[in-house]
């Protein structure tokens, strides 16, 4: 059976004789294991690998794309200055979707506005924020697409995120669910490959010039899909490589020509070590989702990519880097020591968004309760995207058939699905064809689903970071949703975070689960614990040190551990970007709760 990713699905069909063949035996012997480095090399194991590299080849990389160095100070597009310059430039003419299949239907929440309010920290504070697109003197032609994204002004972390990049500096950002990371990194990675030029193919082998890490396969292809918004018709091409697709297809779209790269770290290993991509043209490194993709034991491969020995990536100080973490553990801090050279960090409190646009309600229900209940808030919600979590796979499996039993239209989505089911069963949800989708931790991070009203934690996480990564998949880009957690006795383990995480943010509280809470104790100042207290937003601190001080060190703060000392929120309540005395703003004493420590 052929497969094609559904996303790929409605490209025009010009692949030339080029076989995609993608058996199924191959799909679920890769997608079984996992996402393991080792599986996706027994997938190239098969023999496919060779057949592809020796399969005809459609014709190569657009000629038009290379080394181009447009002069945007002179007012010209990209595409006059090549023709005024004889060099051959013709119109791209890959095989674009039509416009308005890439820019779907777009529109912001109506609390768009109160990320107005939220405070953003930055440090070094030596670059001032921009109030709109048009300040950010981006190249024409991504500015056009900017704007075909219906994006009128930029959220906080691309009003303070996107002029320190544009300015060249490294940044390690933290910024709430759903504000809009993602083209806060891409924007300026395609306008620096736009203004810089493209690195020009050697042979087959692709050189990317702008690179995106993410953890998840869903999550690349999500990258991927606002990466063509911003290079739609810019002459540059973007390409996605994850694990578990067909690794001939994902070969042949690089061989066509990639100048930004989206890529899960052992699926971009496999294609760098079989020479079908160099890194030696890399000038612009994202780490999105960095603790997720530590969680998921991906720091080897990360390592190998970004230092090993075989790496030709060029070396931190010779390249832009930026990292996105929800969290900032010891692990992620010692990443952005190695990785990131005299950055700038970036955080963008969650105050608002959760507050105001996403109402959560964590409600006592026992075990045997759950489906009866389940059933009744799917049937209030009547109309509404409902993304349900549960625990474990076959739960997911298990929750699928039963709503359908109750004919509700359904589908699921978990590690143990072929990534051909994986994607179905997103576009399905996407589409509105399936009203519930049942998943679980898989689709907790980074998930754009457009409408999402309700999410359902079905089974709560054993971690509070989890927790808001869950809840953020609605409520996004200033629209409302709200979040039911259904808590029993089991949970225990979770409430001494939940409850202040929902006092903090104006919930009403259940006064049993409340009552649960263990009584709170003084903070010791002697000692961090091994994960930051980032409750999934953006505090940080923990282990040994808290983010350190003015001159980007991790170091210790106050002499001690600086187990208490976060990017916390402090007394004010309006977007501070005045921090000259950063030492100043986060002492203990002006954290108001937003990030305690945990005991
Ligand atoms: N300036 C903007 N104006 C309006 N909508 C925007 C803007 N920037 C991004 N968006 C939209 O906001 C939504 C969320 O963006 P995105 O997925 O990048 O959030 P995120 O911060 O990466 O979230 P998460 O932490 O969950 O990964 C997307 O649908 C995106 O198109």
């Amino acid at each position: 059976m052929t497969y094609v990713p559904p996303f790929r699905r409605d490209d025009q069909p010009d692949f030339g004789n080029y076989q995609r063949g993608y058996s199924s035996h191959n799909q679920q012997q890769g997608y079984n294991q996992g996402f393991q480095q080792q599986q996706h090399q027994q997938d190239f194991g098969q023999g496919n690998f060779q057949r592809a590299q020796h399969g005809d080849r459609r014709a190569g990389p657009h000629p038009g794309a290379f080394n181009v160095r447009p002069n945007f100070a002179h007012g010209q597009n990209f595409q006059q200055q090549h023709q005024s310059q004889g060099q051959g430039y013709t119109p791209y003419t890959r095989d674009e979707k039509p416009e308005d299949e890439i820019f779907k239907e777009h529109s912001a929440g109506i609390n768009f506005d109160q990320y107005e309010a939220i405070q953003v920290s930055m440090t070094p504070n030596d670059t001032p924020p921009v109030e709109s697109f048009s300040e950010m003197t981006l190249a024409p032609m991504l500015m056009e697409n900017v704007s075909r994204c219906r994006y009128t002004k930029p959220t906080p972390v691309q009003k303070y995120g996107i002029p320190v990049v544009l300015k060249g500096k490294d940044l390690m950002a933290c910024a709430q669910t759903g504000s809009g990371k993602t083209a806060a990194y891409l924007i300026p990675a395609v306008n620096h490959v736009l203004v810089n030029g493209a690195n020009p193919p050697v042979g087959r082998q692709a050189v990317p010039s702008a690179l995106v890490l993410a953890p998840t396969r869903e999550l690349s292809i999500q990258i991927y899909e606002e990466g063509r918004k911003f290079t739609f018709r810019t002459g540059l091409r973007c390409v996605v490589v994850y694990g578990g697709a067909d690794p001939r297809y994902q070969i042949n779209e690089l061989a066509r020509g990639c100048h930004v790269l989206v890529a899960t770290p052992g699926r971009l290993l496999d294609m760098f070590s079989r020479n079908n991509l160099k890194f030696s043209g890399i000038r612009y490194l994202v780490l999105d989702e960095a603790d997720r993709m530590l969680d998921m034991g991906f720091e080897p491969q990360i390592r190998q990519i970004v230092q090993g020995p075989d790496s030709d990536m060029p070396r931190t100080g010779a390249r832009q880097t930026l990292m996105y973490s929800a969290t900032f553990p010891r692990e992620i801090q010692q990443l952005a020591r190695e990785f990131l050279h005299n950055h700038t960090f970036l955080q963008v409190g969650r105050v608002g968004s959760t507050t105001e646009n996403i109402t959560q309600s964590v409600r006592w229900v026992e075990d045997a309760e759950k489906r009866d209940t389940l059933l009744a808030l799917i049937g209030e919600h009547g109309d509404k995207l409902v993304l349900v979590f549960v625990e474990k796979k076959r739960d997911a499996d298990y929750l699928e058939r039963y709503l359908r039993q109750c004919r509700i239209s359904c589908a699921s989505i978990h590690g143990d699905r072929v990534q051909r089911e994986r994607e179905e069963a997103l576009a399905y949800f996407k589409a509105g064809v399936c009203r519930v989708l049942v998943a679980t931790d898989v689709a907790s991070r980074g998930l754009d689903i457009p409408n999402v009203g309700v999410v359902i934690q079905y089974d709560l996480p054993s971690n509070i970071d989890d927790y808001v990564h869950r809840i953020g998949r609605t409520g996004r880009a200033g629209k409302t949703g709200v979040a039911y957690s259904f808590f029993n006795e089991k949970n225990r383990n979770i409430v001494d975070d939940i409850v202040p995480l929902l006092r903090e943010t104006n919930q009403e509280v259940n006064q049993h689960i409340a009552s649960m809470v263990t009584p709170k104790r003084q903070p010791q100042q002697s000692r961090g614990r091994g994960r930051g207290y980032g409750r999934g937003g953006f505090g940080y601190g923990g282990g040994r040190g808290g983010y350190g001080n003015n001159n980007n060190s991790y170091g210790h703060n106050q002499g001690g551990y600086g187990g208490y000392n976060s990017y916390g929120n402090n007394s004010s309540n309006s977007t501070s970007n005045t921090h000259n005395n950063y030492q100043q703003q986060y002492q203990p004493t002006h954290n108001h709760g937003i990030f305690q420590p945990r005991h």
